[in-house]
């Protein structure tokens, strides 16, 4: 696909199934997400790459986080329903990439555009996969900052999940993007 038509026709798709991309497919990818801009070079990011079991122990992990919290603050777990419901929201894809940004102190290059470097990366991958036929949806949501999430992950003090890219095959038709109408965004100073 052309560069500006991809660009421009990205959608997220909620729906995915199996198969996920290959790990050549993904090899290109995660090169693509590597070229992100980056102030200093710190390539402040990595990626956890998830499949298969990992996504059971990620859905184990989500269970977890809640169940601490709900005895803390309730004295109780979460409900039956509540807790399938946890198990299996990490199947809604074949594949979950964790975009994790590596926050160091620099002198020149504050935390924020470590962040926004990271996201780029995020962003990079996400086009990657839908230029390879592909689909990705991007979500966060508290369990993105869940203490006890990022230690089972054994995210280090300094790291902060920036995404749980879900990617596979798309289940659902994707949207078609309208043009936006340019003048509420674009500014001539
Ligand atoms: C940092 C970030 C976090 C997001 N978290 C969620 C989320 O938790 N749940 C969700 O439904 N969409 C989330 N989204 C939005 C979707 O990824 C998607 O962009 C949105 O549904 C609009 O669809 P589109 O990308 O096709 O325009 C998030 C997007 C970003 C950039």
């Amino acid at each position: 696909m052309e560069a500006l038509e991809l660009l421009t026709s990205r959608v997220s798709i909620p729906k995915l199934r199996a198969p996920a991309p290959s790990k050549d497919v993904m090899a290109q990818c995660y090169q693509a997400a590597m070229r992100a801009p980056d102030h200093g070079r710190l390539k402040p990011w990595r990626f956890i790459h998830i499949e298969g079991d990992g996504l059971d122990r990620l859905g184990q992990l989500y269970l977890d986080a809640e169940n601490f919290d709900s005895v803390k603050d309730a004295g109780i777990e979460v409900s039956e329903v509540r807790q399938q419901k946890l198990l299996s929201m990490p199947k809604r894809a074949p594949l979950i990439v964790i975009v994790v940004a590596k926050v160091e102190q620099h002198p020149k290059v504050p935390r924020e555009e470590q962040l926004m470097a990271a996201a780029c990366a995020a962003y990079g991958l996400s086009v990657a996969v839908y230029d390879q036929g592909f689909g990705c949806m991007w979500r966060t949501g508290e369990l993105a900052y869940h203490p006890l999430v990022k230690t089972g992950l054994e995210l280090e003090e300094n790291e902060e999940i920036v995404g749980y890219l879900y990617i596979g095959t798309p289940d659902c038709r994707p949207k078609t993007p309208k043009p936006e109408d340019l003048s509420q965004f674009v500014k001539t100073f």
